[in-house]
């Protein structure tokens, strides 16, 4: 199975380096795996060049080994240069189609599409395997990002790509995205900023096997 094809609903673990210093991040990764995420992206805007490259690699060794995509945030070229699943690129962290070409078909690659319909429009027809709304609601990890709101998950189904939700996620506030129609769910605070990721990634897990039941009964 191509990485793409293995994109299935569930928990995004999106790594973060003031909550997962050093040591702590693969050991992180791994409990938020064993909770059952489904995909990972190493986020980390505070590392050398070479401190990337390295924890990089590791979590590529990690997600490899555990058959679950790890896409790097912000760099394709990071991404070619480790072997990883794929990449998320926001709106100025480089064309979709350059890093297709450099990463090849199978490649998983994200857009970043705030609140907008015609950003997702655009990130569809310029190749990206799932679109990223948020943030939903106020994040510490990222204060200033632009505002969004569930109905957007909604009006986005058309386009017919998986959705992800990123933003001040919790287990209180995931329901509501899921039920608007987010198939991923992309977690740093309120999963990394745990005590037991393993227990929180799987509390995060059920809800999107609880959700469907609801929606079927
Ligand atoms: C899954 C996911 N969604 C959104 C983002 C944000 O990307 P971007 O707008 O490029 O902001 P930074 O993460 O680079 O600060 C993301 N990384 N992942
Ligand atoms: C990296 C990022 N991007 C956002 C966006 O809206 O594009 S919000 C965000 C931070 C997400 O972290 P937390 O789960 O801790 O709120
Ligand atoms: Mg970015």
């Amino acid at each position: 199975m191509s990485p793409r094809d293995a994109l299935r609903p569930g928990l995004y673990a999106i790594t973060d380096p003031d909550l997962l210093p050093g040591d702590r991040l693969v050991p992180a990764v791994e409990a938020a795996i064993r909770g059952g995420a489904v995909l990972v992206q190493y986020r980390d805007k505070e590392a050398t060049e070479t401190e990337r490259l390295a924890r990089a690699r590791d979590l590529v060794s990690l997600c490899t080994d555990n058959q679950v995509p790890l896409l790097i945030n912000d760099d394709a070229a990071l991404a070619k240069r480790v072997g990883a699943a794929g990449a998320h690129l926001g709106q100025e962290d480089g064309n979709l189609a350059e890093a297709r070409s450099l990463l090849g078909p199978e490649a998983i690659l994200g857009k970043t599409c705030h609140a907008s319909l015609e950003l997702a429009r655009a990130a569809r027809d310029a190749g990206a395997d799932y679109l990223a709304f948020g943030r939903f609601f106020p994040s510490m990890t990222k204060p200033g990002a632009p505002a969004a709101t569930p109905d957007i998950l909604q009006r986005a189904q058309s386009l017919g790509l998986p959705l992800s939700a990123i933003g001040g996620v919790s287990l209180e506030n995931a329901p509501l995205l899921i039920a608007n129609g987010a198939d991923l769910l992309a977690v740093i605070g309120g999963l990394f900023g745990t005590d037991d990721i393993e227990a929180r990634a799987r509390a995060f897990t059920d809800l999107f096997a609880k959700t469907t039941e609801q929606e079927l009964s």
